[in-house]
């Protein structure tokens, strides 16, 4: 099935989610002019990495913030991959993808399985123990958080589910200028390994701690880049079919060629 995707590639206002809101909001109404099927937002989109502000100020359960994406994707008819919030319940606060269907369903909520240390996320945020597949109109997907994608098991986890397999990895982040090589490198790896189709959103901007790096990129099965921005503050545009994985999986077939009886998993 054809999609069309827009990546929201924005600078977050450091613990300003009222701000953050107001541009996700024209970032969208602007998207859905350029007939985009899926919007990504990048990680921690509301409030970025300030910690303070989350523990003192931000509101349980990200609800404001679910009700204005809800609201977002049913009066637009679009689909979100809404990038991260942290999201604070009784059981610790999570760092949580949320994704919605174009009837303003919450189709799921990713909590970040790996925590960054060298952002302390493991001091301030609970890890998730959940899988982050699920189904949208074009079919099933798998999201990721940032880190997630240093561990290639976790994400091939996803392709070995007996009945559905996902035809496209969403990646959100707030990945450094200072290793934007890494993050580039690291996606083409997944995308080919996997054979999907790799969207990843990523910041631009900084913070008091970092300079983020952009560079959000969509890439084929075969790893080709099919759209890649630089670090200006834009939304990125590719459309690709999510049909063409069934030849490059016909053509290789690695999952039929897998020698689990030596692999530990
Ligand atoms: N927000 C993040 O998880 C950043 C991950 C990162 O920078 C890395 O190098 O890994």
């Amino acid at each position: 099935m054809k999609i069309k995707t827009a990546l929201v590639q924005m600078d977050v206002v450091f613990g300003d989610p009222g701000a953050n809101r107001r541009k996700v909001k024209q970032a969208v109404e602007d998207a859905v002019a350029e007939k985009a099927d899926v919007i990504v937002l990048p990680e921690m989109w509301t409030t970025g990495y300030d910690f303070d502000f989350i523990k003192e100020e931000l509101e349980d359960e990200a609800s404001d913030t679910i009700l204005f994406l809800q609201e977002l994707a049913r009066g637009h008819r679009v689909n979100l991959i809404a990038g991260s919030v942290a999201k604070k319940t009784e059981d610790g606060t999570f760092n949580t993808l949320l994704v919605f269907n174009r009837h303003g369903g919450l189709r799921k909520e990713y909590s970040k399985a790996h925590l960054f240390r060298l952002m302390n996320e493991e001091k301030h945020l609970t890890q998730g123990d959940e899988g982050g597949m699920f189904k949208l109109e074009h079919g099933y997907a798998a999201g990721f958080i940032c880190y997630d994608i240093r561990f290639p098991e976790w994400m091939r986890t996803h392709m070995l589910h007996p009945k559905f397999t996902p035809d496209v990895f969403y990646v959100v982040a707030e990945w450094p200028k200072a290793r934007i090589e890494q993050w580039r490198a690291l996606l083409i790896a997944r995308a080919i390994e996997n054979q999907v189709f790799v969207v990843a959103c990523n910041r631009t901007g900084s913070d008091p701690n970092n300079a983020f790096g952009g560079h959000s990129l969509v890439i084929s099965p075969l790893g080709e880049v099919l759209a890649e921005t630089g670090e200006e503050e834009t939304t990125l545009y590719a459309e690709f079919d999510t049909e063409d994985v069934q030849e490059i999986r016909e053509n290789i077939p690695v999952f039929q060629d897998r020698r689990t009886d030596l692999y530990r998993q």
